[in-house]
């Protein structure tokens, strides 16, 4: 019999969630050792070459410690001060780490307004693609300053799910002060047991999941079981685990499976085509010759510059672009491996000539296979 591998092991960008019931001890401020801990967590995992992007909780505890109060407060102008006054201390305690380790960082703080406007959720997209094809690591978390109900996302649980869509990632991991998910919630329930593995969005684990342990904390397990479903909406598989297991992200990058595993069973490729096609507007069109028509519709195959005839718009890598038959007619759409200008001066080119012709190759296709859906019936 085969080991079961963690959805982890093969997944080339990773969302990685931290709740604050792990970043601070007991709302008391944040715990500088597990800071420590996660930038060389995370940095250890880009060095093996995977996308990494941190959604961190923490900045309300951490607000209420620098303000010398004794609780967490509960009018809305004292929680948005808390979260303003917290959130400098978590940018800080993250840049310093990360660069002790080579690694740049990023702050991105989102509200659930955001990513409800299309403009802006795409502006989203495009920042943090730009900022992983740097190298550089974004450390993302609400901005509660601004929220109010009406446009909150609420939980970061959920806001990590929402970032795994966004960025079509192939894993999500929540790190959290528990193990894993539990058929009940193990603090209040001491016959619960340990869930390793199960089906993303399988209602029967939203009956076991409970809330959370602390007023630090928002979402509980209810949150995280949700939040794996609506990653597998784009193809991510999710794992809940321990945040303080050693080496916890290395390990489940080299495939030991640790935590819970919720795996979303669509095939990925599918998934996140869907949401491809679904999601993202089209910037512009390349209309091919009528060899490569024929291939792409025959299927399975990537679009290579040597096929593309004509450019259309403007458009950056990593946009999507609709992909023309030579009388004009769509075809399929995909994600751009090259900006138009750069489309344009490699059209019509063998892939041996890219960098010859730009000086740099990003990848051998335009559209690699994986990233392209065929529309045409
Ligand atoms: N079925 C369950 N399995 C495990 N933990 C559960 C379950 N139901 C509720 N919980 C609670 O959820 C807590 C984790 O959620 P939370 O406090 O929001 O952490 P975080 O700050 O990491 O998001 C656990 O400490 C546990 O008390
Ligand atoms: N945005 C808030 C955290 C919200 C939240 O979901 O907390 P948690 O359940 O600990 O992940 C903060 O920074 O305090």
């Amino acid at each position: 019999m085969t080991a079961i591998k963690s959805v982890v092991a093969d997944a080339k960008r990773i969302v990685i969630k931290v709740g604050t019931a792990l970043l601070t001890d007991n709302g008391r401020g944040l715990d500088e050792k597990a800071i420590a801990n996660l930038a060389e967590e995370l940095s250890a995992v880009q060095k093996l070459g995977r996308e990494v992007v941190l959604v961190s909780s923490g900045s309300i505890a951490e607000g209420v410690r620098r303000l010398g109060w004794e609780r967490r407060p509960t009018e809305v102008g004292q929680l948005q001060a808390a979260a303003a006054v917290g959130q400098m201390g978590l940018a800080q305690a993250y840049e310093t780490e990360f660069a002790k380790r080579g690694v740049k960082t990023a702050q991105i703080l989102l509200t659930g307004a955001d990513l409800a406007d299309r403009t802006r959720y795409l502006n989203a997209r495009s920042a943090l693609l730009t900022l992983l094809s740097l190298g550089v690591v974004p450390v993302i978390n609400e901005n509660d300053t601004v929220v109010t109900d009406e446009i909150k996302v609420g939980d970061n649980d959920t806001l990590g799910s929402v970032v795994t869509n966004l960025i079509e990632a192939d894993a999500l991991v929540i790190l959290t002060d528990q193990k894993g998910l539990f058929t009940a919630d193990p603090r209040k329930n001491p016959d619960a047991v340990f869930v390793d593995r199960a089906r993303a969005g399988d209602p029967a684990l939203e009956k076991m999941a409970g809330g959370a342990a602390s007023s630090f904390s928002k979402g509980g397990m209810i949150t995280k079981v949700i939040a794996a479903k609506r990653a597998a909406q784009s193809g991510a598989s999710t794992v809940i685990v321990y945040g303080r297991e050693p080496r916890v992200l290395q390990r489940l990058a080299a495939g030991e499976t640790i935590g819970t595993e919720l795996v979303c069973y669509q095939p990925r490729i599918l998934a996140r085509k869907s949401w491809i096609a679904d999601h993202l507007n089209i910037e512009g069109a390349v209309l091919l010759d009528a060899g490569a028509a024929r291939a792409i519709v025959k299927g399975n195959t990537s679009l290579l510059p040597v096929g593309v005839k004509e450019v259309r718009g403007d458009f950056k890598r990593g946009d999507v672009i609709a992909v023309l038959s030579p009388e004009g007619d769509e075809l399929a759409r995909g994600l751009a491996g090259y900006s138009s200008s750069d489309t344009v001066r490699i059209a019509g080119h063998h892939t041996e000539e890219i960098e010859g012709i730009l000086g740099f190759i990003e990848q051998p296709e335009l559209i690699h296979k994986d990233n392209l859906v065929i529309t045409r019936d």
